[in-house]
Order: C-alpha cells, then structure tokens, then sequence
C-alpha cells in the first residue's frame, strides 16, 4: 500500500507512467520531459506534472526528469520489488485466458494459483499455473500469503466465493462478474466490466467523434 497520501486517479497512473518509464531505461533513455511523456501515455502535460508534483517530484526546468529517479520512485511507491501471488477462481474461458496472460511482465503480480470445481482440470497445470480443487482454497490461500484473487467464475456462486475469500484473508478482489459484491470494508473491489467499456467507447464516439475521453 503506498504511504503517499495522493489521489485515486493518480494512483492509478502510476503503473502506465512506471512501464513507460521502463522501456525508456531500456532504451537507454536518461531523460524525459513532461511533454514528451504525455505523447507517449496520452495524459496531458499538465496532468502528468501535477501527479508528479504530488510525490514532491523531481523535474527540472529545461532538463525535464530524471528517467532512473522517477523508476525507483515509483518503483517503491508500486512495491515492485516485491512479487506479489494472486489466486485465480474459475478457469473458464476468461479464466484460461488470464492465465495464459503473462501478468509478472509488465507488473509486480502473478497468479500462482488456480481454484475450479471442474474434475477435468483440478489436478492439472494451466499455463504454468497449478489449478487446485475448491477444497483447497483457504490452505494455499494461507500457504502462499495470497493477497489477491481474480474471480472469474458465474455469477450466482460468486457472492459465496468473496466470503470464503474474504474469511481466507484475502484483502483484494478483481471481480470480472457482473455481479456487485458484498464484502467486509477491510476488502477492496475492482470491478471490470468489458461491456461497459465497449458501452462507453460507443457512446464517445458517437457523440463526440474520435477524440479522447
Ligand atoms: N467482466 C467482463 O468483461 C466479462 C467478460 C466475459 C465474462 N465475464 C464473466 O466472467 C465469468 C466467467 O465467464 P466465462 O466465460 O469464463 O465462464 P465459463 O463458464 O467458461 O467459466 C466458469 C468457470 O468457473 C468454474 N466454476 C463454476 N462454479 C465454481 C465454483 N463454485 N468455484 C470455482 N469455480 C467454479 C467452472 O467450472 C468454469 O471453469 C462469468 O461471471 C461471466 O459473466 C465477464
């Protein structure tokens, strides 16, 4: 969790702005400008200064910013260091899909663990990745430290699902069924809707053309 006291929108950039600024290092790119970085992840220069502004950041006028400063910055601000495991519940056809899916590339997260009820699958590895029976959840949940789950399973089981992951310990949710989930305030949804996103897509560009959000 980062200790900065900073808005939610800009937590949510600091990913985008650490994997841009990643594959400047490796370019072997030592600055960057705040115009420049605005090409690249598409948030106006304005925008990007202010996020920056609140981690007391670190831009000089006429040289911009320095690339391995921010990195590390951020780095530690989004704990990369640190691998997190995250469990995945329901191994459909969204589910294989994610798994298939190489989080650990571009992010500090990997799914090491996959729940089903399926008797075809539960026993076998998917993507590299053990899928365990249901029965098994709260164990590896507490074996592994999994801090996170994916839930990718119907929706009428899912409610059930964020209980027991809850009581398991689990403090992270990313829940791609349409169902709106109850759980204790010491756990956080992320709800991911593609159909709203494709709604919402539709609806820009029918009323506003291309141009961006
Ligand atoms: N958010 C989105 O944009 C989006 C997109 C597609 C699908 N979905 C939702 O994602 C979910 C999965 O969709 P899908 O197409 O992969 O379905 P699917 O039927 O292919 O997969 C569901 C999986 O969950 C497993 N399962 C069923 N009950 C379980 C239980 N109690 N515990 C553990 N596993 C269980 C099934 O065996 C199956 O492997 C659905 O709720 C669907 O509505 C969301």
């Amino acid at each position: 969790m980062a200790e900065h006291d900073i808005p939610r929108a800009t937590a949510k950039r600091l990913p985008i702005y650490y994997r841009y600024l990643k594959l400047l290092l490796d370019a072997g790119t030592t600055r960057v400008s705040s115009n420049e970085l605005s090409d690249a992840v598409k948030f106006d220069a304005a925008t990007i200064r202010r996020d920056f502004s609140y981690f007391g950041a670190l831009g000089k006028r006429g040289y911009g910013y320095d690339v391995k400063a921010l990195m590390t910055f951020f780095g530690e601000i989004l704990n990369q260091d640190t691998l997190a495991s995250v469990a995945l519940v329901g191994v459909g056809n969204l589910g294989q899909a994610l798994l298939n899916f190489n989080f650990h590339q571009s992010s500090n997260a990997r799914i090491s663990a996959a729940f089903d009820i399926n008797e075809d699958i539960v026993n076998t590895i998917q993507a590299g990745v053990p899928v365990y029976s249901l029965d098994d959840l709260e164990k590896q949940i507490s074996d592994q430290r999994i801090d996170v789950a994916i839930l990718t399973v119907p929706a009428p089981v899912a409610q059930d699902l964020a209980n027991r992951l809850a009581k398991a310990g689990v403090h992270g949710i990313l829940n791609f069924t349409p169902l709106r989930l109850d759980v204790p305030s010491d756990v956080r949804v992320q709800n991911v809707d593609l159909t709203n996103e494709l709604q919402t897509l539709l609806y820009f560009i029918n009323n506003f053309g291309g141009a961006e959000a």
